[in-house]
């Protein structure tokens, strides 16, 4: 089992037991942390700099020396300093040639240079072995143990002994190394940090403009409209109720949008009698977000159900009730509607299971849930739970509409309830789905996924043509 350091206090280790010598350029944040880590990890650590007696704030247990004498003592050298500052090395490279150099520089910006820092070193110095690591662990990090986020280091570099020692030493201090194979990926690990939830962005807007169409589409039919006929002022509607029509709608529009292009891909597959053609970089782009996707809609769907249950606290409802009872007690007699009461159990108890199941897609994509299952069970909750959590809130939907669907007495300026305008997406796909699900259908793109294909001559002369 190997040792790794996690969090433990710096470790005793008798000489014998010491681990190899690690040589730190540079005294900054990052340079300090790293230090100090290791040291917790059992390293000796040789710091190099500029103005070794100046240099405050070493771990205790760290010496320092200049640069060149520094370098002499160890064969790894971890570079913690700017790129901009490099050209120094070039004076070092007698005492450099041959060992390993580990660049752990980011930049300011996405490809700020030609060409990667780690690159840019190894033509600096070219006698030594450059790895890339550690640039996706955040100094702070380093240091206050609060790793989780940033656990993951990617490694590259064309020397594969010297990479597998730079991942070793990776391990020890208790974090993942990732091998991304040769040093031409150094520059996809750069802008790695510069990335700001680039899978997040899409649906993000996407979700944004949906809530302000909807936001306003509602305000037009229940704000305005009553205004604009019966001088009635119900602008108070854009406090809970509107809001509790612009989140569900969004989710269910957004839950149907997670399984839209897995059927869009199925047809695909069908039209084109083969699974071996690249998806249109739209369609991939999509499928790649799908996770984002649905946890919006979560959320969404978690919205809707706090203001649901704030529904009868709200002074407008209980306005409401008095006048009903009030009128009840005037005309007497009003018997039990059973289809009434059917009707609205009926929909929340519809509305309970998909949100039940909702969740459940929610906890499945936990990365420390979706671990611990294998692929088939998690695509059996994604992709089959997932499904039928997007039957029962649209069977939720549909039963709250109930007779009013449509009905022309609903539009106001021709503008149907809100409610259908989330009808659209779902109940496209899902007929759609239905179709493809059919035998005879289904057999062929089972067939077809399993590698099969319609005319592999013509698909062969095809092969690798993008787009359709
Ligand atoms: C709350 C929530 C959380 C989610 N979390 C995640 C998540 O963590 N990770 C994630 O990936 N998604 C996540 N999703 C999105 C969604 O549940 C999954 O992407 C789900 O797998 C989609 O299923 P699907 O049947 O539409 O498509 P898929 O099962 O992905 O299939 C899509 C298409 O790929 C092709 N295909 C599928 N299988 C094969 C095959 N064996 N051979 C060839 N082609 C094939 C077919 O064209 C198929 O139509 C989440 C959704 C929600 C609502
Ligand atoms: N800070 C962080 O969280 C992270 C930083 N990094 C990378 O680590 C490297 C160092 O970052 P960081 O420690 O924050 O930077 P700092 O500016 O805090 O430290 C850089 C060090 O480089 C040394 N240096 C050598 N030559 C020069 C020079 N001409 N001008 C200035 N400094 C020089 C200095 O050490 P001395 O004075 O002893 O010579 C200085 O302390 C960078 O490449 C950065 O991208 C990567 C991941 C995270
Ligand atoms: C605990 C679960 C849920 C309960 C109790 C519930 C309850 C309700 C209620 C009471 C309404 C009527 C709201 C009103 O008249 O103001 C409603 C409407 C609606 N619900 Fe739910 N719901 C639940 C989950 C969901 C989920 C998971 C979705 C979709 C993903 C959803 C989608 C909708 C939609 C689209 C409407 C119509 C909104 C409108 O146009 O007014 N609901 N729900
Ligand atoms: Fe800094």
């Amino acid at each position: 089992m190997e040792k790794t350091c996690t969090d433990a206090l710096p470790l005793t280790m008798n000489s014998s037991e010491k681990q190899e010598t690690i040589c730190i350029f540079g005294t900054g944040d990052f340079g300090r942390s790293l230090g100090f880590k290791m040291i917790q990890c059992g390293y000796s650590v040789v710091f190099g700099s500029r103005n070794p007696q100046m240099s405050s704030l070493l771990p205790n247990g760290a010496e320092v020396l200049s640069y060149s004498e520094a370098a002499q003592n160890s064969d790894i050298i971890i570079v913690a300093i700017h790129r901009e500052h490099y050209d120094f090395l070039t004076e070092l490279a007698e005492v450099l040639n041959g060992k390993i150099l580990v660049d752990v520089s980011n930049n300011l910006k996405i490809n700020q240079y030609p060409e990667s820092n780690a690159e840019y070193l190894a033509q600096l110095v070219p006698g030594t072995r450059v790895v890339k690591a550690f640039n996706t662990v955040s100094a702070w990090a380093l240091q206050s143990g609060a790793l989780d986020a940033s656990r993951q280091v990617f490694a590259c570099g064309n020397d594969s002994k010297a990479k597998q020692r730079v991942m070793d030493i990776v391990r020890t201090l208790g974090l993942t190394p990732l091998d991304q194979g040769s040093l031409v990926a150094a520059k996809e690990i750069e802008n790695y940090p510069l990335q700001l939830f680039p899978m997040w962005r899409f649906p993000i807007y996407l979700s944004a403009v949906l809530c302000i169409f909807l936001f306003f589409y509602c305000v037009v039919r229940e704000v305005i409209y009553p205004y604009v006929y019966k001088k009635k002022d119900e602008t108070f509607r854009m406090a809970i109720s509107i809001p509790n029509r612009v989140f569900p709608i969004a989710a269910l529009t957004l839950l149907a949008l997670v399984y839209l292009p897995g059927v869009i891909a199925a047809i695909l597959q069908l039209y084109r009698g083969t699974k071996y053609r690249r998806f249109p970089d739209w369609l991939d782009h999509w499928m790649l977000c799908r996770k984002q996707l649905g946890l919006i809609a979560l959320g969404f769907a978690f919205l809707h159900v706090l203001y649901t249950l704030v529904i009868p606290i709200r002074y407008y409802v209980r306005w409401k009730l008095r006048n009903i009872t009030v009128t009840q007690i005037a005309n007497k007699d009003n018997p039990l509607s059973t289809s009434s009461a059917w009707h609205s159990d009926s929909y929340l108890a519809l509305g309970i299971l998909g949100f039940f199941l909702f969740v459940l897609l929610g906890i499945t994509s936990l990365p420390s849930v979706s671990n611990t299952v294998n692929w088939r069970e998690f695509r059996f909750v994604q992709s089959k739970l997932g499904y039928l959590t997007l039957i029962l809130c649209t069977a939720h939907t549909l039963a709250y509409g109930g007779k009013r669907f449509l009905s022309p007495s609903t539009l106001r300026w021709c503008l149907p309830s809100a409610y259908v305008l989330a009808l659209i997406i779902p109940c496209t796909m899902l007929v759609i789905k239905f179709i493809l699900i059919m035998p005879c259908i289904d057999k062929t793109l089972t067939r077809i996924r399993q590698g099969w294909e319609r005319n592999s001559k013509i698909s062969s002369a095809l092969n690798g043509k993008t787009d359709i």
